[in-house]
């Protein structure tokens, strides 16, 4: 890689797409890419969960840097964030993939973004080829009160976004929205607040919004930098010793992933009865379930997603992403032990 500066104005916009667990950020993300404006995005996906999904439910894709039907291109984090973004810009140069304009960054939905957006701010070779151009935070217009109460990456997440998409504000009634709002008015009264049906927005409300000087002001993102930042804050999100990576951590001990495999089709009335017991007993401790099923008489596959105790409709994709064709299922739960989950299972396969 040459290490020649870049003049700021050439650097390519980042932004950095947050929000917590189910609220909306893949969809959303799915629904921009096809934008006719946003043709030219370089997504990157960074997931929690042993089996990893958006990047399937974005659209069907595997590999490290995959061309999206968009025109464009999706990778998932590997090892760090700055080695990621170095990657793609190399492979940029060389021609090896298109001559993406902009990077969206989709976070974990328990990330933590400030250690993110101070590592796009002060990650010297991240910051000669970047500019971070804003963060976008999605507040579940449904579940956001509870998650704002009870999970603090929520208020984080909220709180140093330069835009607020609401979402789902199709399934919330007025009063829960105005709640929300004012909260959120609170919370952070600068960020413009967007609402977005099924992730359906204007992109020109969401990007090139300015140089962020906010960020630079903000407090969490000013601490010197040790050595490797980026890494560390990458490992913050989603690494080895982490909670966040799927088994008990120093982050937050409480919060598990649990993931099942099934390698023969499955029938939609026990699936559905399982997963939506599931979320009506034991929605305050499911924090997010998110799954890809091979059906019994489908032969394409279908997502499902709960977010708490919402199970939301069941969607058939149009394709399979690869050859595996085995159901997952990946539960990020918040208190609530993998045998609950086995257990509703076998009784919604054993039922009449
Ligand atoms: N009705 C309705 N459903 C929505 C809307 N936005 C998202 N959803 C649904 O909410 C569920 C979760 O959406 P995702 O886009 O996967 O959420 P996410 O934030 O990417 O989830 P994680 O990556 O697990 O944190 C899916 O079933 C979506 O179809 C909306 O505006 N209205």
């Amino acid at each position: 890689m040459s290490t020649t500066a870049i003049a700021p104005a050439l650097r390519t916009p980042v932004s950095l797409l947050t929000g917590f667990l189910g609220s909306g950020k893949t969809t959303l993300l799915g629904r921009l890419i096809r934008h006719p404006g946003m043709a030219d995005t370089a997504v990157i996906i960074n997931e929690f969960g042993e089996i990893g999904l958006d990047h399937h439910l974005v659209e069907a894709v595997s590999g490290e840097a995959v061309l999206l039907a968009s025109g464009c291109v999706c990778c998932t984090i590997r090892d760090d964030l700055a080695a990621t973004l170095r990657e793609l810009h190399d492979k940029r140069e060389r021609g090896e993939i298109p001559a993406f304009r902009r990077v969206v960054i989709e976070t974990t939905g328990l990330a933590d973004p400030a250690p993110i957006i101070h590592s796009l701010l002060k990650h010297a070779d991240v910051r000669r080829l970047y500019a971070l151009d804003s963060v976008i935070s999605t507040i579940d217009a449904v579940n956001g009160e509870a998650q704002l109460d009870r999970q603090p990456e929520s208020v984080k997440q909220a709180a140093v976004a330069d835009r607020l998409v609401l979402t789902k504000t199709d399934l919330a009634d007025e009063a829960r929205t105005g709640a929300l709002l004012r909260r959120l008015a609170q919370l952070n009264p600068e960020a413009d607040v967007v609402r977005a049906d099924r992730g359906e927005v204007d992109p020109a409300r969401l990007f090139e919004v300015g140089a962020l000087p906010r960020h630079r002001a903000a407090g969490s993102c000013d601490e010197p930098e040790p050595g490797g930042y980026l890494a560390d804050a990458v490992r913050h999100v989603c690494g080895p010793d982490c909670g966040h990576a799927g088994r008990p951590g120093r982050h937050d001990a409480g919060i598990r992933t649990h993931a099942f495999r099934f390698d023969q089709p499955l029938d939609w009335e026990r699936v559905s009865a399982w997963l939506g017991g599931l979320a009506y007993f034991h929605g305050d401790a499911l924090l997010r379930m998110k799954g890809l099923l091979n059906l019994r008489n489908e032969s394409a596959p279908v997502a499902v997603h709960a977010v708490q105790h919402l199970f939301h409709d069941p969607v058939t994709l149009a394709r399979w992403p690869d050859e595996d064709r085995d159901s997952r299922l990946v539960f990020i739960t918040k208190g609530l032990d993998r045998e609950v989950i086995a257990d509703a299972l076998a009784l919604a396969m054993a039922e009449d």
